[in-house]
């Protein structure tokens, strides 16, 4: 399980988080919504062991995040940030091989396997041969997805693992975003895994998040079931402005209304 129990982050000199109580049950995705600047960032920052709560603390699995050392926690979760920079010239299988780093001790075969099967959930078994510079933003972002994704499913192996992704849909075209959720929620349902993921887009979340954290100014206004967390009047609140169920518009996807 991943629990922050009352977590405040000062950064700056600024509180940017504040009372945050939340616990996230393994075999689960989980959207985290809010405005630009709430939080979500700073929030999976803690969730990966990178910033320390300036009160409260954040465990996965029983393990203090803030307190434990890199080496531990590259092999118990993954985090996929916002912008991923690389400089070498790599190619794509090369990258997605980085997330097997920690994890010297699995047989080159099996970490193949597992390369191959994370390239085909994130429909990116076309561009194994290429040279990572030489890709689009969001074929880049696919590749960065499988390395995380590799990471995960590693760890998965050997015990409870955490995947945290800033804004993964980010660059992605409604297909992909839409493969890769459906991916994500089938992944964490057969594996021990946690998936916190910041998104942007609330039909997403309430399509594929069984739960949702919202966040605002720093706190967490909501937690629970998506479709109880993600209301018009919460989100029309949060997000300062008006929402309404709509008819007739273009949505992508199956015809099938958001998870019970
Ligand atoms: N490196 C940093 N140093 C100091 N303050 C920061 C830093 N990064 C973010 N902040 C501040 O922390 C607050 C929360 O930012 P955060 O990036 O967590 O928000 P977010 O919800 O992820 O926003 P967005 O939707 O824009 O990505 C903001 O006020 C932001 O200005």
């Amino acid at each position: 399980m991943l629990i922050f129990s009352h977590v405040s982050l000062i950064r700056d000199g600024r509180t940017v988080l504040s009372g945050i109580d939340a616990t996230a049950l393994p075999h689960g995705l989980i959207a985290l919504l809010g405005p630009n600047g709430a939080g979500k960032s700073s929030l999976l920052a803690v969730a990966a062991g990178e910033l320390a709560p300036a009160g409260g603390e954040c465990e996965f699995d029983q393990l203090p995040l803030a307190r434990t050392h890199a080496n531990t926690l590259a092999r118990r979760r993954a985090l996929l940030p916002q912008q991923s920079s690389l400089e070498f010239d790599f190619s794509v299988r090369e990258v997605v091989r980085l997330g097997g780093t920690p994890f010297p001790d699995i047989p080159g075969h099996e970490l193949e396997g597992l390369i191959d099967s994370v390239l085909q959930l994130t429909d990116a078994e076309s561009l194994t041969e290429r040279r990572y510079l030489n890709l689009s933003g969001g074929e880049r972002q696919r590749v960065q997805l499988a390395r995380v994704l590799v990471q995960a499913c590693a760890a998965a192996a050997q015990g409870p693992a955490l995947l945290l992704l800033d804004e993964p849909t980010a660059s992605l075209d409604p297909r992909h975003q839409h493969m890769l959720l459906a991916g994500l929620r089938e992944l964490a349902r057969k594996l021990p895994i946690t998936v916190l993921a910041s998104l942007h887009d609330v039909n997403l979340a309430l399509t594929y998040a069984e739960q949702s954290w919202l966040l605002y100014e720093g706190r967490l206004v909501a937690a629970g079931k998506s479709v109880d967390v993600l209301t018009p009047e919460r989100l029309a609140a949060v997000f300062q402005l008006p929402v309404r169920r709509v008819e007739d518009q273009l949505v992508f996807g199956l015809a099938r209304g958001p998870l019970a």
